[in-house]
């Protein structure tokens, strides 16, 4: 047996294969491959050979991608094969886990993420995250938009931060309902109002990524449109990166989708092709629900 070649035996669909001049592609992940259109022109990350081991387990195995300026980039994929912890690498996000170890390079405009030199909470301003369960503070609604510009000193003034709170609170989409109760707890407010403040807590610091883990999983289908819409906005100034469960949610948000499977990255490629005419079988099977 090739052994470049896994053969993952509890993937359903497989043809049983017996050598390797005999085995369809479609059939077979092969380590660092990954087809469709992985690199791109004047990429804002660069990761390539990327490997995460939680212990001695692999949960990502040799993957290279490019993630474009002012692209929005799905990762969809079973439960398990590795979306969310390729997502925690691109701003380290993983650190907090001792087991989790990370090999290979990633790269944010030419600059190693993982360099020991490197400054983390830098590096997490420019690169923000929104999580899958809205997460505010226990502060009032403008302090926690102000909370990140404080600490980066982003605002000498008092009316330098009101702006940034207003403007952040204006992106998100969140001003008019809550100009009149700035004051007021954060905590009070509906789960797709404290995610939307998330978001703009996330763009108070002006980040150049914004990278969002399931970000409407916890939340009904009109604030999830309401997400939804907030991306499309959103990506006219940043580089989003979203984990998704939601085909529909990936279809209707994001520019290219990647495809990751056991650790693997499968295929990458237009969004519209991924949900129309994928290349690889296992995307396929994935998106017309055979296995997930
Ligand atoms: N903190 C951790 N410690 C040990 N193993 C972990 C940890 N976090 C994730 N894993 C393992 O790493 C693999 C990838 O998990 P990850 O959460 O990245 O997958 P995922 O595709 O985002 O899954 P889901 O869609 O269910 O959220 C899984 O086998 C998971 O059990």
């Amino acid at each position: 047996m090739n052994s470049d070649v896994v053969k993952e035996m509890d993937m359903p669909n497989l043809k049983e294969v017996s050598a390797p001049d005999e085995r369809p592609a479609e059939t077979v992940i092969e380590p660092g491959k990954t087809v469709g259109m992985p690199f791109t022109a004047n990429p804002r990350f660069q990761l390539r050979n990327v490997e995460v081991f939680y212990g001695e387990n692999p949960a990502i195995k040799n993957v290279s991608l490019d993630i474009a300026r002012n692209e929005v980039i799905a990762f969809i994929g079973p439960s398990g094969c590795g979306k969310s912890t390729f997502l925690r690498c691109l701003n380290r996000m993983n650190d907090s886990i001792d087991s989790c170890r990370i090999k290979g390079s990633l790269q944010l405009d030419g600059q190693e993420i993982y360099s020991p030199g490197r400054d983390v909470v830098e590096l997490r301003a420019r690169v923000g995250m929104v999580f899958q369960k809205p997460n505010p503070f226990p502060k009032s609604i403008y302090d926690n938009v102000a909370y990140g510009p404080r600490i980066h000193g982003l605002a000498n003034r008092k009316s330098d931060l009101d702006d940034i709170v207003e403007n952040s609170l204006r992106k998100a989409g969140l001003w008019e309902e809550v100009r009149h109760r700035l004051g007021a707890m954060a905590t009070g407010m509906s789960g797709g109002q404290q995610q939307r403040l998330c978001i703009a807590r996330a763009i108070a610091v002006s980040p150049e990524v914004v990278l969002m883990d399931e970000p409407c999983s916890a939340l009904d289908p009109i604030a999830t449109a309401r997400i939804e819409e907030l991306i499309a906005e959103l990506s006219e100034n940043y580089t989003i990166v979203i984990v998704t469960h939601s085909m529909q949610q990936a279809a209707r948000v994001s520019n290219r989708t990647a495809y990751f499977h056991l650790g693997h990255l499968v295929e990458v490629n237009d969004t519209s092709r991924v949900f129309t005419t994928p290349e690889h079988e296992l995307t396929e099977s994935y998106i017309t629900g055979r296995f997930g």
